[in-house]
Formats: C-alpha cells, structure tokens, sequence
C-alpha cells in the first residue's frame, strides 16, 4: 500500500534508513551511495533508495519539527523499515563543542509536542542501544570525535526566553538542541524499532554575534565538512551493523 505522506510501498523502502531533516540533504547523502535511484518526493519527504558497498540503504528526509518527523517514522515502518540513523543539525549548549563536532544524543529531553501526544512525558527518549554501540565502535574506527549524552529537542526557535532556556539546560549538562529527535527516541521504543541520531553542530553555545561574522567563511566550511562526517558515520555504521546481522545468519 502506498503510504500517504511519504507516497513509497513496501518495495520503495529498505531495513535500514537514514533520516536527514532536509530534503537537499538526501541529495548530498546520495554522493557517497555506489548507485541510488529517487523512488518518491511529496512536500518536505524525499526518498531515495541505493547501495552502499553491497548494503541496501533508504533515505527519506523528514522536513522540520516532531509532527513530520513521526508521520514520516510511522509511513517508513509501515512498510517494513527496522532501523534508523536521522543525520541533523543542532545548535550547542555547552562551550567545549564547536561548529561542525557530532553530537550523539542517548537521551533526550521532550520539549517537543509530537512526542507528547503519544504517551506522557515521564516517558523516556532514549536511542537504540545497540545503534548507539555501533556509532560509537565505527567513530572510534573513523578517528571521529564524538560527544555523547543528553540533549534536548523542542518546537520553537524563536521565542523570547531562548537563550535562558539554553543557559537552564547547560547547568544540566544537556550537550545541544534540534527539533526532531526525542520524538522519532519516543516513537522508536514504542513500536520497537531502532533508532538513533547523529547531529552535526552547526551553532556554538553563547555564541557572539560579532566573532559568528568573523568566523562565517571558516564556520561554513566546518559545517559542510560536519555534514560529510555525520554522512561517513552513519553509512559506515549501518554497514558495520549490515555486516554482523549478515555474517549471524
Ligand atoms: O538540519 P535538520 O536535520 O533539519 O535539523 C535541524 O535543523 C532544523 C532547524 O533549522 C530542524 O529540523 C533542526 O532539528
Ligand atoms: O540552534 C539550532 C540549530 C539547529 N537546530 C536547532 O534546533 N537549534
């Protein structure tokens, strides 16, 4: 049956999926695929599907924000979909991370409403385990730098107590914000599935408007080359994962 957000069946959608919130993003995901082929593109869901080494992959992109991000979950495992590595942005809460340093949430905070509307919010967010065990074993593989930890996702960028709520969850040691995860953690667990998310930060914690100016160029480069690595990392991830369920069966 096609599905009918993401407008793919069964046959478009592959075990493993890679969720970028952006639509170009699966483009540039679709750079370091060995063949790849658009299977569908309706409003912000843009699907495509390829291989990777021999490994068949999936990316769909899940537009902006918990409510998109869950339809386009619950349409992915409607048609046989297991796993699940989303590539984002985030923006910092803590001063050691710089722009382009992944971060990989294990938890996080439910500031967001998608989320809430399927179980109360003393639920938690947490990632896939075993997802989380085969970034971390693949980013040390890599050389990558990681920040592992909480983090938090929310609804709003522009509200006025922005910057207080930034400062509340730095004295929690929350490592940085972006929109969808804690509801695709939420959703995950509850239909027992697996997922978990690399974020490529993309704004530093307090940062100055000024220096932000003088740093543009250089921070622009960073965060291209924090996308690449959030890429690399998820690729190679469900390749090591690929493998071990391959090899076990
Ligand atoms: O770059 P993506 O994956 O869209 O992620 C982040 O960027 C968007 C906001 O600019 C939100 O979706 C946020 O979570
Ligand atoms: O600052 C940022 C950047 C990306 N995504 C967010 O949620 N916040």
């Amino acid at each position: 049956m096609k599905q009918p957000h993401i407008l793919c069946s069964d046959n478009d959608i592959e075990k493993m999926v890679i969720l970028p919130g952006d639509p170009e993003r699966v483009l540039r995901v679709a750079g370091f695929l060995d063949t790849w082929e658009e299977v569908a593109y309706n409003r912000e869901f843009r699907t495509i599907k390829g291989t990777y080494k021999e490994m068949p992959i999936t990316v769909t992109s899940t537009g902006i924000g918990g409510a998109s991000a869950t339809i386009a979950l619950e349409e992915l495992i409607a048609c046989g979909a297991k796993y699940f590595i989303r590539i984002g942005s985030a923006g910092a809460c803590n001063n050691q991370i710089d722009i382009g340093d992944l971060i990989i949430p294990t938890g996080v905070v439910r500031e967001e409403g998608a989320s809430r509307m399927y179980v109360s919010d003393n639920y938690p967010a947490v990632a896939s385990f075993n997802l989380l065990r085969v970034i971390n074993d693949t980013s040390i593989k890599l050389g990558y730098k990681t920040f592992m930890g909480i983090t938090r996702s929310h609804d709003s960028f522009y509200i006025d107590n922005e910057r207080e709520i930034m400062k509340h969850w730095n004295s929690k040691n929350v490592l940085g914000s972006d929109m969808e995860t804690s509801a695709i953690y939420t959703v995950g667990s509850l239909r027992q599935i697996h997922v978990a998310s690399i974020l490529n930060n993309v704004v530093r914690y307090e940062a100055d408007v000024k220096d932000a100016i003088n740093d543009y160029v250089d921070d622009e480069t960073k965060a291209t080359e924090g996308e690449k690595k959030e890429i690399i990392l998820a690729l190679e991830s469900f390749y090591n994962l690929y493998c071990e369920l391959f090899d076990n069966q």
